[in-house]
């Protein structure tokens, strides 16, 4: 592994810096950008960013503390390490589907064209095992043109299949300079390392990530695209079961979402929904039985509302749920976890449940699972995937590598690889975000006393970016 890039400047100041192709290849020649001569860019007053300029990782620092870890600001450079004819890029897409894959696509077909005249933009078929396929797809501005209105993506994804050395052979047999690689922390670490052979082989090919997850598990960045539209769209669910819920007799509305290890999308579903009385996600563990349990908070909602609606998301409660079944050992092909259905399970302890106390209650089941991330991007989404595509591509023409294109605090960045894939973004339960939620729907928050002075220990300050991981005591009714 080459080491991280780290930068010192007075007053606490870091900048973790991202790998550049000078780094190995010193002697390489550098061109006028042409954007200086594009109409439409010519007239922007400081359009070339300052290569001094970065953005902070934390926004809110104390008056006397260090001023931290920054990130390179991304965005076009004076200097460009190649010339448009020299060009010959390729863009995979990697693991699950995500709204807005097309759409970054598609900008980055056109970035590259438009912005720098390159001609030579293949598509690799079907994730990492395509690079060493035969089949590519030639991509041009026409063919991507209207690509951004369906959901999915044209050049096919999957999962397992990353063999770095095929991989890179692949690339210096096509004669590629540059690789985009849209996918999430399982991608972005094949990506890594798809970095780290290229620059063992001592070859100017410029590797940048793009971050692609809708259960917005990637570290350091705001958001990831696609996670407002899946949250948008989860609202259809969640009307559905709240319908439902309203119209029947102690009606529950149970929806499950997506979210293995991070609860995000039901966190901002719930939120934004208001007609949900209680969310529950990985990161905050619960119990059914017995007092503060989740089983009274049903009863006690049925018997004040008369319906109530349950947010799900998929990675809740499953060591609960092992405990009454045979330990899960199933793995996808990238080694993911495979999950048991805890919509299905909980459901039908609720079922369950309120069968042995003798109260009458109508639970309806939606499981919305690919629905929320099957479709195309919205246009916050649409905006912010091509925000993310101009940056990736003004990064690799000005020399830069081994990064993934993130937005932080609202600026575009190039983040070094490491910061990517250390760790998942997960949510917080002792930050306010999570309070704000168990105020919103006023459900238990299933912890006790000695759980919640534990957890103050770890809070971390005010307006933080609810990034890292918090390990979470688990909790069970004594
Ligand atoms: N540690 C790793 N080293 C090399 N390649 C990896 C690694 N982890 C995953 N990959 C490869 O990255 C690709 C995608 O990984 P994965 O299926 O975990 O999805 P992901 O990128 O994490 O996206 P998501 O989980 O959001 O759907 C697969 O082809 C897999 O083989
Ligand atoms: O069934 P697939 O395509 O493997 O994807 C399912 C998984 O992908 C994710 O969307 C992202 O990792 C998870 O939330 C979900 O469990
Ligand atoms: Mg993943």
């Amino acid at each position: 592994m080459s080491s991280p890039k780290i930068v010192n400047g007075p007053g606490g100041y870091i900048l973790q810096d991202v790998p550049h192709l000078i780094d190995y290849l010193p002697d390489l020649p550098t061109y006028q950008n042409p954007l200086k001569d594009n109409p439409a860019y010519s007239v922007v007053k400081q359009y070339f960013v300052d290569t001094e300029d970065t953005v902070p990782e934390k926004i809110i620092v104390h008056k006397d503390g260090p001023r931290g870890i920054h990130f390179r600001r991304a965005g076009p450079r004076q200097k460009v390490y190649f010339e448009s004819d020299e060009v010959h890029a390729c863009i995979v897409t990697c693991g699950g589907l995500c709204p807005g894959l097309n759409t970054v696509i598609r900008e980055i077909v056109s970035s590259l064209s438009h912005m720098y005249g390159v001609k030579r933009i293949l598509g690799i078929d079907g994730g990492y095992r395509g690079f060493y396929a035969k089949n590519t797809i030639p991509l041009t501005s026409k063919v991507v043109n209207d690509i951004h209105k369906r959901g999915g993506t044209i050049l096919g994804t999957s999962r397992g299949g990353h063999d770095t050395k095929k991989i890179v052979d692949s690339i210096q047999e096509r004669g590629i300079n540059q690789v985009y690689i849209i996918g999430g922390d399982g991608t972005q670490r094949g990506a890594s390392k798809i970095f780290e052979e290229i620059r063992k082989r001592g070859l100017k090919v410029a590797v940048v990530g793009i971050p692609k997850t809708i259960d917005n598990d990637i570290p350091v960045i705001d958001r990831s695209f696609g996670f407002d539209t899946a949250v948008e769209e989860a609202q259809r669910a969640i009307n559905a079961a709240h319908v439902e819920a309203e119209s029947n007799e102690n009606g529950i509305g149970f929806v499950k979402l997506m979210g293995r290890h991070s609860g995000f999308i039901a966190m901002y579903a719930t939120l934004a929904s208001r007609d949900v009385d209680c969310c529950l996600i990985p990161e905050s563990p619960f119990y059914l039985e017995g007092e503060g349990g989740l089983f009274e908070y049903i009863e006690k909602r049925l018997k004040e509302h008369g319906h109530m609606v349950i947010v799900l998301a998929e990675g809740a409660g499953q060591e609960m749920m092992t405990k009454s079944m045979e330990t899960n050992t199933l793995e996808d092909a990238s080694g993911n976890k495979v999950l048991k259905d805890v919509g299905l399970w909980l459901s039908q302890s609720i079922k369950d449940h309120f069968k042995k106390i003798k109260m009458v209650m109508n639970l309806k089941y939606i499981d919305p699972t690919y629905m929320i991330r099957a479709i195309p991007s919205n246009a916050a989404d649409n905006v912010y995937c091509t925000l993310l595509a101009q940056s990736a591509v003004h990064g690799a023409m000005a020399g830069y590598t081994g990064y993934t294109s993130g937005l932080v605090h609202g600026r575009q960045t190039y983040i070094p690889f490491y910061r990517i894939t250390e760790k998942q973004n997960s949510v917080v339960i002792t930050d306010r975000m999570w309070a704000r939620l168990l105020s919103s729907t006023n459900q238990p928050s299933f912890l006790g006393p000695k759980h919640v002075s534990e957890e103050n220990k770890e809070t971390p300050p005010d307006g933080e970016n609810c990034n890292g991981v918090v390990d979470i005591p688990q909790v069970t009714k004594e």
